[in-house]
């Protein structure tokens, strides 16, 4: 990642020109049937090493051709993304803002394959065994609780992405998970969610995991307060808190203040984004709901897409082709967002997780070396599990005044294949009509059609016109295994990064403005006099809360 502009690359150049000359050109229905080889031409099939995952990704239906496809590839090229990548997996500190190594691929570099060297790389095996022994004594009933009762329940107390993934991945795996062991996940620091979540725990049989990096953050820190506090209430003694309470952090000492004993953290690094963390001590509740060798499998597909991303020349590589792709619309189109659409309930959450991992990471004005960009930068990302999603917003993705582009993405296989498999046959019918039907649309004609007599109302034959051209990748996976999810984040996670490579922004660090105004407001909410050095719209607002609170 150099810092440069993307607007310094001759390509960048050359792809506003395409854009300018052929954009009028691009029309799917066009371009399909002038080239019946379109499918295969612009499809990648990904077969893991074992031949366990399979990936298949049908770019066909965006609006490109060979020529825009080929400048995109030469795009990635000049802007360093094969030195860039390098960097990352040989540790070169790309954070560059914090100077820090970016690491998540040293967390499930399985078998050793890398050769990685930076501190705590080394140390990762030993944290995945502390996290094994544990989890195998929690899920065995050998981890007791206070009152000698094997643990049931699992509470996962933290934010951001010491929540967002943990959630992802236990709510995608479900099928693998430990029957009777519950999970909830208190992030939120409104009362309201650790309150309801004990509400429905036992204090003999919970287990907190406090979740936080950094150990500083407040929504954190206080519903892990909370939690104590509530726990003591029954347990009585303060001794107990050591059965019932762990934490995954890089900062012991903070941990070890909060009375959690230094056997019960699992530690991780400052090379660890806390985005890209869920591979890491983060995963703890992960590996607890699906056991360590489900955890392993998610790790190893992780792996397997990170030597896929880091081998695979780039005309063939998944998450640069993902990544151009969104660059094109992002940056000569003008679309302001990207939909991820998963046609598998387990993959419910798939969206809001990458909301975190795209917009914190490549949401970013300035380039590395601290330049502001004249481009767009990182996508509005967004979206929902289908079908729900088509009886919802759709209706914008099709016939609205936005392009939205999208991926849809579903496995072959069902893991409930109820009544003979037709409820995912049905699935599986409208995620291959959903693309056909936004790329190719409803003409007039046809329209005039099927109206017969009512055709002569303009105004109706009109509103059911459906433009098309609205472009789309579908994303074909065979089952929603451990390692087909974990190589299906690995494909996104590494989309971001290409694309932050050519933006020239730091995907990597995170600055924080409304946190610091809101621990500056909360020494003011008791008093309206100490209500100072703020706009008058605040101060309005803050003295209205406490004359009526
Ligand atoms: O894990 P901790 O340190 O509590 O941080 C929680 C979250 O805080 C947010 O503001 C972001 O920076 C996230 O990337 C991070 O995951």
């Amino acid at each position: 990642m150099s810092g440069k502009l993307a607007t310094d690359y001759p390509a960048w150049t050359k792809l506003q020109e395409l854009y300018d000359k052929d954009h009028t050109k691009l029309v799917l229905k066009d371009l399909f049937d002038a080239d019946p080889e379109r499918f295969s031409k612009f499809s990648r099939a990904y077969d893991s090493p074992q031949n366990d995952v399979h990936i298949l990704l049908d770019f066909s239906k965006n609006l490109i051709n060979d020529e825009v496809f080929s400048t995109l590839i030469q795009l990635a090229k000049e802007g360093g993304v094969e030195t860039a990548r390098d960097e990352m997996f040989a540790g070169k500190h790309i954070n560059t803002s914090e100077d820090r190594a970016v690491l998540h691929v040293a967390l499930r570099n399985v078998g050793n394959e890398f050769k990685i060297n930076e501190a705590g790389a080394d140390e990762v095996q030993g944290v995945l065994d502390h996290m094994t022994d544990f989890a195998n004594k929690v899920r065995s009933g050998e981890w007791k609780g206070y009152t000698g009762k094997p643990i049931d329940t699992i509470v996962n107390i933290g934010i951001g992405g010491s929540d967002l993934g943990p959630v992802m991945v236990t709510e995608a795996l479900k099928p693998y998970g430990k029957k009777g062991l519950k999970c909830h996940f208190v992030s939120n620091v409104d009362g309201t969610h650790i309150a309801e979540v004990t509400g429905e725990c036992n204090p003999e049989t919970t287990l907190f995991i406090v979740a936080s990096k950094t150990f500083t953050t407040q929504e954190t820190i206080t519903n892990a307060e909370s939690a104590r506090e509530w726990f003591l209430k029954s347990a009585g003694d303060k001794s107990h808190v050591a059965k019932h309470f762990v934490a995954l952090s890089t900062n012991t000492k903070a941990v070890t203040d909060f009375g959690i004993s230094s056997q019960n953290i699992f530690e991780f690094w400052d090379w660890v984004g806390g985005r890209y963390s869920l591979w890491s001590a983060i995963g703890l509740s992960i590996m607890l709901y699906i056991g360590p060798d489900n955890f392993q499998e998610l790790l190893a597909g992780a792996h397997e897409m990170d030597k896929h991303f880091l081998e695979t020349k780039l005309e063939d590589n998944l998450p640069v082709i993902l990544g151009l792709l969104g660059i094109w619309y992002n940056d000569y189109y003008g679309a302001q967002t990207h939909a991820l659409l998963p046609y598998d309930q387990y993959m419910h959450k798939f969206a809001d997780y990458f909301q975190q991992g795209d917009m914190e990471s490549n949401g970013k004005f300035v380039t590395k070396d601290g330049r502001r960009v004249s481009y767009q930068t990182g996508p509005i990302i967004w979206g929902q599990s289908g079908t729900n999603g088509q009886h919802a917003f759709y209706q914008l993705i099709h016939q609205g005044t936005k392009l939205i582009p999208a991926d849809f993405l579903a496995p072959i296989e069902t893991q409930n294949p109820i009544r003979g498999g037709l409820h995912h046959k049905i699935l599986l019918s409208n995620f291959f009509a959903q693309p056909e039907a936004l790329a190719f649309g409803k003409t007039e004609e046809q329209v005039r059609e099927e109206l017969g007599a009512q055709a002569e109302n303009e105004a109706l034959r009109k509103s059911k016109v459906f433009e098309g051209n609205r472009p789309t990748n579908s994303i074909l996976f065979q089952k929603l295994t451990p390692r087909t999810l974990g190589s299906l984040i690995v494909m996104y996670e590494h989309k971001i990064f290409v694309q932050g490579c050519i933006w020239g922004i730091n995907s990597f660090d995170q600055m924080g403005l409304g946190k610091v105004l809101a621990k500056r407001i909360l020494g003011q909410l008791d008093d309206s006099s100490k209500v100072v050095d703020h706009d008058s719209s605040t101060t309005g607002l803050i003295k209205h809360y406490i004359s009526r609170a």
